[in-house]
């Protein structure tokens, strides 16, 4: 339902907003949801966890880490359908030479229930650091599903170049 699609984005970009502005990055959030109960499983934004991280790197970071610590009790059987809300595109290629957020994804599919099904982005990454993106294919190519969300791209822009 397109509205949830935008209400899960809308809360992205609230955490986008938390991300300290450089001028060598973009300010980034990203929401983890497991479509199956409808609820929010991790968050992130960039420069959340130490390092040069980015928002969809601590979202999935945090994530596994919550995994690791449950008990797997009866409630870790029901079969989840993880997608990831990100404000901006998860990157292909980083001028830090870090691995990028779309590999990072990729590496998922071989995790419990399956990785992430369907990646919703906010707007395509501009070409300022990296030159063109190019990770849809990628992810389409591993049966990941690429949703543009449509209707916040210029706040979206805004919040990312903060820095610039
Ligand atoms: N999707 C996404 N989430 C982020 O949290 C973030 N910061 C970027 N930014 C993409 C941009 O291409 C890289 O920030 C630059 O290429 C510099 O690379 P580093 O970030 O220093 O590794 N993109
Ligand atoms: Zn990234």
């Amino acid at each position: 339902e397109p509205g949830d699609h935008q209400a899960y984005m809308r809360y992205a970009l609230s955490l986008a907003r938390k991300a300290p502005p450089k001028p060598t990055n973009y300010c980034v959030g990203a929401v983890l949801v497991d479509e199956a109960s409808n609820r929010i499983v991790s968050t992130g934004y960039t420069m959340e966890l130490p390092g040069n991280t980015h928002a969809e790197q601590c979202c999935l970071a945090k994530y596994e880490e919550q995994q690791d610590i449950k008990e797997i009790g009866p409630t870790d059987t029901a079969s989840k359908r993880l997608v990831l809300y990100t404000t901006m595109e998860p990157c292909n290629k980083r001028a830090s030479g870090n691995l990028p957020c779309t590999e990072t994804i990729l590496k998922s599919k071989s995790k419990r229930n399956g990785g992430i099904q369907t990646v919703y982005v906010g707007v395509k990454e501009p070409e300022k650091f990296v030159g063109e993106n190019a990770g849809r294919a990628k992810l389409e190519e591993a049966g990941i599903g690429y949703t543009h969300v449509l209707g916040l791209e210029r706040e979206i822009l805004a919040v990312a170049t903060a820095g610039h």
